[in-house]
């Protein structure tokens, strides 16, 4: 068993004296510099000249400053804008700022793994990646949970990397849920590897494959999309609070017998193989490369899938049967 670290483990006293500086105010940053200012730790958030996210951190108590002007300032510097953007920022802005003795860190190891990104050796590297999206680090923390959360040190040039990386899981509310150590490697070829096979890249193909045979077979799109849509997170909530076994007993013995017998004609040996060719080509760098090649020419194969499915069947009829169960929608996401 890895060694797990939970609140009683962890010290925040190495960042108690300590100014934070959150580049960005995206879906990591917002929730990183909230939950860090309400942990009791100093923040400063970092943006882009004419940023439109300023007023939205002030108005959430932060202070706002310039990038460069954040860098300066602070001890530690957690890097959250989007990773194909990461590169230019630190160039520009941070590198310069970044005088020795102080941190940088990340929410993923994308850019120090792949060599896109080379700190000084006189600065801490460290990362603290949450796993779970933004919007819901910040949920979790403000209804007194926490997100299971991942750190490593990529280098140690204060001799006290460790520690600050702790501290700093334990001021996001990671040793609420446990903390792991892990290297930039293992952080970023796992996350890669679950988002796109399992989390986003497998559980929206495989509800849209399911939606569309319902449809295609002429039964009504709103049935569709509740039976292989909205019931998944009811069904996914019972595995995250039980596990696989605590899910099927509350589903009838007719839904277990079929879950058996036809789950592994959905998900076949040959998935299996793909999802090995899918590490494969995240662990040679060949994802990461063609990542980069449609971020360096403006997304157009990333923004003709976005058109795509906004078009599609099930978005359309999703919006509206959302719209009329305003319960789901949660305020904070808009951030
Ligand atoms: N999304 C998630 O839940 C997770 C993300 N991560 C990692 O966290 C990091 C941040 O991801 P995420 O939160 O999705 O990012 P977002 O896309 O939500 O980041 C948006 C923020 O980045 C700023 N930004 C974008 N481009 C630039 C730029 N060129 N220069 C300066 N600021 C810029 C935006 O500024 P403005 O406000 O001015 O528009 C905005 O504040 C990544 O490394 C990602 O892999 C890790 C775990 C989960
Ligand atoms: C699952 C996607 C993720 O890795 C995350 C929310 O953890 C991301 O990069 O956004
Ligand atoms: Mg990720
Ligand atoms: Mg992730």
């Amino acid at each position: 068993m890895a060694k797990m670290y939970y609140d009683k483990d962890v010290s925040l006293a190495p960042l108690e004296d300590k100014l934070i500086a959150i580049i960005g105010y995206g879906s990591q940053a917002h929730a990183h510099a909230q939950n860090l200012r309400d942990s009791g730790l100093n923040v400063v958030v970092g943006l882009r000249e004419g940023s439109s996210s300023k007023a939205k951190a002030e108005q959430a108590g932060l202070r706002v400053a310039t990038i460069e002007d954040a860098v300066k300032e602070a001890d530690v510097v957690m890097l959250l804008i989007p990773d194909e953007n990461q590169p230019k920022t630190y160039q520009e802005s941070i590198a310069p700022n970044l005088t020795a003795g102080k941190a940088l860190a990340f929410g993923h190891g994308f850019n120090i793994h792949f060599g896109r990104i080379t700190p000084p050796k006189d600065v801490d590297v460290f990362l603290v990646a949450p796993k779970g999206p933004g919007h819901m680090l910040r949920r979790v923390y403000a209804d007194g949970a926490g997100m299971p959360s991942i750190f490593a040190v990529e280098q140690d040039a204060s001799g006290n990397a460790r520690d600050i990386a702790l501290a700093y899981a334990r001021g996001i509310g990671g040793t609420r849920a446990g903390v792991l150590e892990t290297t930039f490697k293992e952080e970023t070829e796992t996350d890669l590897f679950g988002e796109q096979s399992v989390l986003c890249g497998g559980v929206t193909h495989l509800i849209q494959a399911g939606f569309e045979t319902l449809v295609e077979a002429g039964y009504q799109p709103e049935i569709a999309y509740f039976e292989t849509l909205h019931e998944v997170k009811l069904i996914v909530d019972l595995i995250y609070e039980k596990g696989f076994e605590g899910m099927r007993h509350s589903i009838s013995n007719t839904a277990e017998y079929g879950d058996y017998v036809t789950g592994p004609r959905i998900i076949t040996d040959d998935t299996k193989a793909t999802m090995k060719s899918v590490l494969g080509d995240i662990q040679s760098g060949k994802f990461a490369q063609s990542f980069i090649q449609d971020a360096e020419s403006g997304f157009p194969y990333m923004n003709e899938q976005r058109q795509k499915m906004r078009d599609h069947k099930l978005e359309v009829v999703g919006k509206e049967l959302r719209d009329m169960m305003p319960f789901i929608t949660k305020k904070e996401l808009e951030v």
